[in-house]
């Protein structure tokens, strides 16, 4: 793929018409490198969940030039986002796992849009990417038969098993205790590096900052801090593009 996955230049957005018309996205730039990990973060209203929706192609572009996994979304279609938003894994703040299935079918459910894979190597792959998250005693459970920390694990095996190079988290401990929710972002962090993937994570959750390369803070619709493409070197402490944090070197 050319570029990075996520390329975001001069993104304005507004939610309602004439003389409701509200905006909430400003001349926003960010840009995040392939298996970089940026957490965007600030008040609630500054506009983090818009921006996610848009890069995910869950709404229509408005204003300036969103490129994302190499796709143009300003004047995409519907056809175009549909696409797009099958290359990439989502994980939301509730596991939104389907209550009748296994969380192993849950998983394998994310493989059946690639109807090149028939059920048997779906269920396969399930299996597998449900090991790398550390339930393969529990494939055939139930999710009502999870922990909250269990569930989101599943919900993060449904959004790598179809090896994406991008994913999306909005908000993904909001439910969740202090050391399962740690648990789960660092297990997310590990995997997509191992994998070269990159993540977008929205979270007000100051506990688990400290997994990004890189923090972007959000205020009233503008990004404020952290919207370089650096990556930081390998080893250092994350958070150092935050406000306030140390200085670098
Ligand atoms: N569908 C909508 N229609 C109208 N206004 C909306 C809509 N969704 C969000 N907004 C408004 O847009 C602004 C930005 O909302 P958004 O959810 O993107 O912020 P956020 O930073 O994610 O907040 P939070 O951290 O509370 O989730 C807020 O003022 C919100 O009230």
């Amino acid at each position: 793929m050319l570029g990075d996955p996520i390329e975001l230049e001069s993104v304005t957005y507004a939610y309602g018409d004439g003389a409701l018309r509200r905006e909430v996205l400003r001349d926003v730039a960010l840009r995040v490198a392939p298996g970089e990990i940026v957490i965007l973060t600030g008040p609630s209203g500054s506009g983090k969940t818009t921006l996610l929706t848009l890069v995910g192609a869950l709404r229509a572009a408005q204003a300036g030039s969103l490129r994302v996994l190499g796709q143009e979304l300003a004047g995409a279609g519907e056809g175009v986002r549909v696409s797009l938003r099958q290359r990439i894994g989502f994980i939301f703040q509730s596991h939104n796992l389907l209550g009748f299935l296994t969380a192993r079918q849950n998983v394998a459910m994310a493989l059946e849009l690639d109807g090149a894979i028939e059920e048997r190597a779906r269920l396969a792959r399930a299996g597998e990417m449900m090991a790398a998250v550390g339930l393969a005693e529990h494939t055939e459970k139930l999710p009502g038969q999870l922990s909250g920390g269990q569930r989101q694990r599943v919900a993060v095996a449904r959004a790598l098993v179809h090896a994406p190079s991008l994913v999306l988290a909005d908000e993904p401990t909001a439910a969740l205790d202090r050391a399962s929710g740690g648990e789960v972002v660092r297990l997310l962090r590990d995997l997509a590096r191992s994998r070269g993937t990159a993540i977008l994570l929205v979270t007000h959750d100051p506990r688990i900052l400290d997994v990004a390369d890189r923090i972007v803070m959000m205020e009233d619709g503008r990004v404020v801090s952290g919207s370089a493409a650096s990556v930081l070197p390998a080893g250092a402490p994350a958070g150092l593009a935050a406000p306030g944090g140390a200085p670098r070197g």
